[in-house]
Order: C-alpha cells, then structure tokens, then sequence
C-alpha cells in the first residue's frame, strides 16, 4: 500500500525575530526529516519545547512552505497553490491545543462545527441540521449544545466540538497539535479514549504532537522522537519503546516514565 502522507527531506528556516531588521540570518528548524504513513496509522511526534514539531505540523498543514523537501499527500504534492485551493484539502484537517482560539467567540456550536461543511459540501439546510446533530453525537455531546456559544462550554466540551469540526467533512488524515493538554486529567482521559474510538470508527491516519507519553503510549502505532529540528530516532512499533537507542530518547523517556 503506497504511503497516504509521505515527508521527503523537508527543511524549514526563519529569520531570528530580534534581528530581522538588521541582518536576514536564519536558524534552521527543520533540518531535513522525512517520514512515511499508511493510511489508518497514527504516529506520536515527541519532543522537548521549541525542538521544532509545531513548525512540522504547520508544513504538514500548508500553514507554512518548506524551503526545500516535498510534502505529498495521496502522491500529490501539496505545497502548490492548486492543491490548496482543491476540494481535496478537506481530507486534511487538524485540532490545536488552544481551543478558545480557534473558534469564533461569536459563534454557536453548530456554526463553528459547520465551518468545513459549509465550504466544501454545502449541504441543503435540513442536511446541514441533521450531519451537525450526528457529529455532536459523535463526539459525546447532546442536541443541547446546538446554540451553545463557546463561553458556555467547558474547555473538554469546547475541545469536542472542535473535534467534530475536524472530522465533519470525514477527513484522511487529521494533525492533532497537544491537542489534550490543557484539559484536567480525567477530561484527558475522555477525549483520548474518544479519539480512539473515532480512530477505529473512521479508520483515521493521524499524527499526535504531544509532550505526553501517555497520549502517544494510548493512541499510536509509532512515535518519533524529535530534537533540535531532526527525527533522532523512529519507533516503528510501539511495543519496542522500551528498546529506544538513541541517548536523546533514552534521557526522555527516563525523564517521563523514570527507567
Ligand atoms: N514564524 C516563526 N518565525 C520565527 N521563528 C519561529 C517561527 N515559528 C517557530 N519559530 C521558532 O522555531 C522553533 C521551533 O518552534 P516550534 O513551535 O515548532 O517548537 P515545538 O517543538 O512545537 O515547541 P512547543 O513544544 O513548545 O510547542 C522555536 O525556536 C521557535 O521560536
């Protein structure tokens, strides 16, 4: 089975903030890392802050361009503007960890759920109605929460509608970006086993950013352990965590789980 997203050597660099208007010299982010995943995979991205797995998140999402490397999704490649502006682009889709940002304030529930659908399905209005309805349903929310507005939800119930709204159009592939840690543990522990639950349901491929072990050890297949811009080390099977080689995954690992 040909892989459904394959990053080839992406590279990725900015100006430093402080300097930019003195001199255009960049830090290398991404400093060439390549990947493959098959559909229905999930793979865990580790790694201490600012090593750079954000900024891969982002190339993946089209929310940046690498400066070399391609990106291609289904074979295609979709760092062009055509593929951007395709009807394909709904098969990619992401949750952030910042909920209250990524919504409108102003918007209902049903609203910031129909966001996707409105643009590329636009569904009749009864259609609309009842595709919303299942998709609250489907991440554990009642009819009631229809016309909520997002100060009258919780940050978990917030969070699963920005669930819904990732996977209204039945994306491939969704990015979840610490996409749990700013809830309480046991809010944690709902969302990851509905996630998982959405996993099977719609044989999703998927990719965990994720300062958290338990996350990755819940939900993934395989993990990659990032550092300063670059895969150090690729667990293909999360069973073998426990044989990790590279000194950078071991101290990691030792510093989370303390073996
Ligand atoms: N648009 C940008 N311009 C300049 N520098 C940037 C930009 N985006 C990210 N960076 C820098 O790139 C580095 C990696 O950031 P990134 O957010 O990808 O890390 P991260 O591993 O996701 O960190 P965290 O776990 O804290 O979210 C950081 O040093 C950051 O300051």
């Amino acid at each position: 089975m040909p892989p459904l997203l394959q990053v080839a050597n992406v590279k990725k660099s900015f100006l430093q903030p402080n300097q930019r208007l003195f001199s255009n010299k960049k830090t290398t982010v991404i400093k060439g890392v390549s990947f493959d995943l098959k559909q229905g995979e999930c793979l865990g991205i580790i790694g201490e802050s600012g090593s750079g797995k954000s900024t891969l998140g982002k190339l993946i999402l089209g929310l940046e361009k690498p400066d070399s490397g391609k990106i291609y999704f289904n074979g295609q490649d979709i760092s062009t503007r055509t593929w951007k502006k395709s009807a394909m682009r709904k098969n990619i889709s992401a949750v952030f960890q910042d909920y209250n940002a990524s919504v409108n304030p102003y918007f209902t529930a049903a609203q910031i759920i129909a966001e996707p659908l409105d643009i590329y399905e636009k569904l009749a209005k009864n259609d609309r109605k009842k595709r919303i309805n299942v998709l609250l349903e489907q991440v554990g929310l009642d009819s009631s929460f229809y016309e909520r507005l997002p100060h009258e939800m919780s940050g978990g119930q917030l969070q699963r509608v920005c669930i819904a709204r990732a996977i209204a159009c039945t994306p491939q592939f969704i990015l979840f970006d610490e996409a749990v840690s700013s809830l309480d543990i046991s809010v944690q522990t709902q969302i990851l086993e509905l996630l998982a639950d959405l996993r099977k349901q719609l044989n999703l491929t998927s990719i965990f950013i994720t300062h958290d072990l338990t996350t990755i050890t819940y939900l993934c297949d395989k993990i990659a352990f990032f550092y300063k811009g670059e895969i150090v080390e690729y667990i293909d099977k999360i069973e073998q965590l426990s044989q990790v080689k590279n000194p950078y995954s071991k101290q990691l690992l030792e510093s989370i789980l303390g073996f």
